[in-house]
């Protein structure tokens, strides 16, 4: 015989298995009260399909006192011993995938569930009678892989009894008290009813069907589920249902911001029972200001059952779920204007993510969008209501230095460095041809300063010069040209200091040892502050006639000053301590003209 033409089965290592489920797909030990919940759940919908009226039963014993095992009990379909053997017995097989209608009606179908029993329990112990037999089985499996069949010799019901022997270090999670959250996590939604046994106490879990789940629940009724199972009091509720995946839930609109980045909570289902609370692949990806709770009776879940199978059906669902929140924001301005201007100024940056993908959708929320200036938020419809022509910078760095001379000239600036905000700029002004949209660079803004002509600066060369004595103590070069507006009398600008620079200005300003040996460095830092006079003003043409030096004087002081705090500056102690004086000064000698001191 060729060895090479020999043809050997795998082997598994049960106990190798059950701790690579226990450690990687299992790794909650929880999850075996999901899995025997599902299990149930498929075998109550199994028999259903011959009786349409059973009313779906799960009864679960917890140890108490005079009891050390956990029992599980359903009313469901059972095992037939050949099915015991086929099914149970065999890792990997499955009953619930003959054919499309069982994959579509049944949450399991990897055959491994009932392994997560393994990580809780040292062996399962399973009785069970088929709705097609008149007697019940008893399977013993251990976590070694054996396992031992017998026949029942007492009558059972038809359905099937999981018991556990809890292990040491897992009895815990089967107290009164630990398994009551647990299983109303997983089951809260289940149509089974669901009784526990504990201290001969009886408790009934889900006796009302879940507001959410039930048809025409009001926006209120939907709202207090959200509170309770989601702990926020959310702004909106939306419900919907879809045809892809068959699903049905409520979107909740959040009444905080959230980062784009920031940890989603939601709560999906899968044939009512609980799937998982992280997975946010059935919303767009620019609907984080959702949270969703619902059921899909047709999607598939993943093997480690804590998601949603990424599949054609999933991402039609998703389109669905994304078509009925855009409806919603639609509907919701007509509707309710105040519900409609909160989530805009909650969720501007969403919006305006979804309003760059959706031209309709920009055209409907355009004149609400706000966006940042130099005179603070402005709603799109205010900026344009001020003015047809907007100028906006692309860069922050550039709207911080140009806002201040904005402000001076009474301009307004838009600050469209935020993600999506110059794109979404360009495209309104595009739907809206009447709009002028000019960027603006600190270049281009100083270029549309027109210097003096050689005649004019020989005109005003002694004036300039005047300017520059009356502020030779401030660093600053002093400037005159022609700008617009001309009611702008002056602009005050000074070089942005990096941080670098900003530190050996302090340490130089304070008492330390090393200031002396830092004054080789920092040249920006000594980089002059522009203090230009707008020719065009006609307060600046009169001052240039003024001959009285003392009054000459106060008025650039007080010129000065205010140009620094036109722009936005602070203003240093020794320059206020001029202003004030220069105004003082100004005071007097304008009283005098009228009072005699
Ligand atoms: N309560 C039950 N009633 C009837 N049959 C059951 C029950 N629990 C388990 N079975 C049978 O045992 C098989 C294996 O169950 P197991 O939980 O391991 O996998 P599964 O549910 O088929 O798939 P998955 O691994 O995706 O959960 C099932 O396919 C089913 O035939």
């Amino acid at each position: 015989m060729n060895p090479l033409n020999e043809s050997f089965s795998f082997q598994v290592n049960l106990q190798g298995m059950i701790s690579l489920l226990s450690e990687h797909l299992y790794s909650n030990p929880n999850t075996y009260i999901r899995e025997l919940l599902q299990n149930a759940v498929d075998a109550i919908t199994a028999l259903r399909h011959l009786d349409n009226d059973l009313k779906g039963t799960i009864q679960i014993t917890l140890p108490d006192t005079t009891n050390k095992l956990f029992v599980f009990e359903d009313n469901g379909i059972g095992l037939k011993e050949s099915e015991i053997h086929q099914f149970l017995s065999v890792i990997g097989e499955s009953s619930k995938r003959k054919d499309a209608d069982d994959a579509r009606d049944f949450i399991g179908k990897f055959g491994i569930g009932m392994l997560s029993c393994f990580v809780v329990s040292e062996k399962i112990i399973i009785e069970t009678r088929s709705a097609y037999d008149d007697k019940g089985f008893r399977w013993t499996a251990f976590s070694d892989g054996n396992y031992e069949i017998e026949a029942l010799t007492s009558s059972m019901p038809i359905g099937t009894k999981v018991y556990l022997t809890p292990k040491d270090k897992y009895a815990h999670l089967f107290s009164y008290a630990h398994f009551i959250p647990q299983i109303k996590y997983y089951g809260d939604a289940l149509s089974e009813k669901i009784v526990i046994l504990h201290e001969s106490k009886q408790t009934i879990l889900n006796e009302e069907q879940p507001q959410w789940l039930q048809k025409g629940s009001d926006k209120e009724a939907l709202l207090q589920s959200g509170r309770e199972l989601f702990n926020v009091p959310f702004l909106d509720a939306v419900p919907f249902e879809t045809e892809a995946g068959k699903c049905q839930g409520v979107m909740y609109i959040l009444p905080y911001k959230t980062q784009f980045s920031a940890k989603q909570n939601h709560r999906l289902y899968l044939k009512r029972m609980f799937l998982s609370d992280t997975d946010n692949s059935l919303l767009p990806p620019w609907a984080f200001f959702v949270r969703i709770l619902m059921n899909s009776n047709e999607l598939s879940a993943t093997a480690s059952r804590e998601s949603f199978m990424q599949n054609d059906e999933l991402r039609a669902t998703r389109k669905e779920i994304g078509q009925v929140l855009k409806e919603y924001l639609k509907s919701i301005r007509k509707v309710d204007q105040a519900i409609y201007f909160k989530i805009i100024q909650i969720h501007f940056l969403h919006l305006k993510a979804i309003a760059i993908e959706d031209a309709e959708f920009l055209e409907l929320l355009a004149d609400d969008l706000p966006f940042e200036t130099n005179k603070g938020f402005r709603s799109f419809k205010h900026l344009t209501d001020e003015t047809q022509t907007l100028y906006y910078a692309s860069d922050y760095e550039d709207f911080k230095q140009l806002q201040r001379i904005a402000q001076s000239q009474g301009t307004l600036l838009i600050n469209a460095s935020y993600t999506f905000d110059e794109e979404l700029l360009k495209k309104i002004a595009r739907m809206r041809p009447q709009l002028k949209l000019e960027e603006m660079t600190p270049s281009r803004l100083l270029n549309s300063f027109i210097s003096l002509d050689v005649e004019e600066e020989i005109k005003h060369l002694s004036f300039l010069n005047r300017v520059e004595e009356t502020l030779k103590d401030f660093n600053c070069e002093c400037q005159l040209k022609h700008f617009k507006p001309t009611d702008t009398t002056a602009i005050y600008t000074r070089p942005e200091e990096n941080s670098h620079t900003a530190t050996i200005r302090q340490v130089k300003q304070s008492s330390n040892p090393f200031a002396g040996a830092l004054s080789s460095f920092g040249n920006t830092a000594s980089k002059k502050a522009t203090f230009c006079l707008n020719i065009d003003n006609q307060l600046v043409k009169n001052i240039t006639s003024i001959n009285d030096d003392f009054l000459f004087q106060s008025v650039i002081e007080v010129l000065y000053v205010q140009a620094i705090i036109m722009g936005k500056y602070t203003v240093s102690e020794k320059e206020m301590a001029l202003f004030n004086e220069a105004l003082n000064n100004l005071m007097v000698m304008g009283l005098t003209n009228f009072v005699n001191l």
